[in-house]
């Protein structure tokens, strides 16, 4: 059987991000993809329209047919809505054990528009941060999680070092919406050591679902059998590649082109770098 990843979050009409993002990443990184869904979103790269929530007995019955047949080998959440469905995931995921979970804490998309109410944060922290293997929080993420202001790579540290005290094995502190003008520096830290995972920061409005392919890409590597710091590298080439060659989709913030390394047929780019904090 192919490596097999799982992602559970909501779907874009569009394409760039939730679901649709991840199973594209985890096809060109070479993984079998699943799903489960909790939400859908009518949202193109203007914003998000409309949310429809899927109700908990079927976000169950979702878990419950890939548990019976085919368990993932890694697994991702993305957009969870609400407190209840992240009371359901987290309860799914313990009970089964699926292994290498990557926890996308899906708060706000990059239009404004909010993707879990705002007393869910706290079930976040909770329930499923405990349960991760890896974390991966934008700064706005990370601050809300860790309840500090993120303004330096030191409160980005710092940042991460609360999340892995409230449980996550491994916390990646993105640096997407960081304040370094040339550099887009991402914090890896597992408890005793810290790594910078840095690449160049692209100009561009093309990063509709930047987030979410990257955790993909890291669920995908995962799935593989790659080390959390040798997927968090790998993803962060894929992400690179992504966004340096654009595609032009949509009026809006575009998504990123997900077929990057194939469509250049040139393998990975060698511009992303890793250094200990
Ligand atoms: N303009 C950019 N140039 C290069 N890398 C970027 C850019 N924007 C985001 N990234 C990278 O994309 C990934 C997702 O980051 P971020 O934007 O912080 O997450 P989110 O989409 O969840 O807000 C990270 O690896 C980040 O460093
Ligand atoms: C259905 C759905 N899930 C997640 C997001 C957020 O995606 P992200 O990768 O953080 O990218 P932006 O939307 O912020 O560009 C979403 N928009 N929709």
């Amino acid at each position: 059987m192919p490596a097999r990843a799982a992602t559970i979050a909501g779907s874009d009409s569009s394409g760039g991000a939730g679901i649709q993002a991840d199973i594209k990443t985890f096809q060109e990184c070479g993984v079998y993809g699943m799903s489960v869904i909790t939400a859908l979103t009518a949202q193109n790269t203007l914003g998000v329209h409309d949310v429809h929530r899927i109700p908990a007995a079927h976000i169950a019955a979702q878990f419950d047919a890939l548990e019976q047949d085919v368990r993932p080998d890694a697994v991702k959440t993305g957009m969870l809505a609400d407190g209840g469905t992240i009371h359901l995931v987290s309860e799914r995921l313990a009970n089964f054990h699926w292994p290498n979970i990557v926890v996308d804490p899906v708060m706000i998309a990059k239009g404004g528009t909010v993707l879990l109410e705002e007393n869910a944060v706290e079930q976040l922290r909770t329930h499923l941060l405990p349960i991760a293997t890896v974390i991966t929080p934008n700064i706005p993420e990370a601050a809300a999680l860790a309840s500090i202001v993120i303004h330096s790579r030191n409160n980005q540290l710092e940042a991460a070092k609360r999340l892995h005290d409230l449980g996550a094995r491994n916390v990646l502190v993105k640096g997407g919406h960081g304040p370094d003008k040339d550099c887009s520096a991402d914090l890896l830290y597992d408890g005793a050591e810290g790594w910078w995972i840095e690449g160049p920061r692209h100009h561009t409005m093309r990063t509709h679902g930047t987030g979410c392919t990257l955790s993909s890409a890291i669920t995908a590597y995962l799935a593989k059998g790659y080390s959390v710091l040798d997927s968090v590298i790998k993803a962060k080439q894929y992400i690179h590649m992504a966004i340096k060659y654009p595609i032009a989709v949509g009026n809006g913030h575009g998504p990123v082109n997900h077929w990057a390394t194939r469509m250049l047929d040139r393998g990975e780019d060698s511009l992303c770098h890793y250094i200990k904090n």
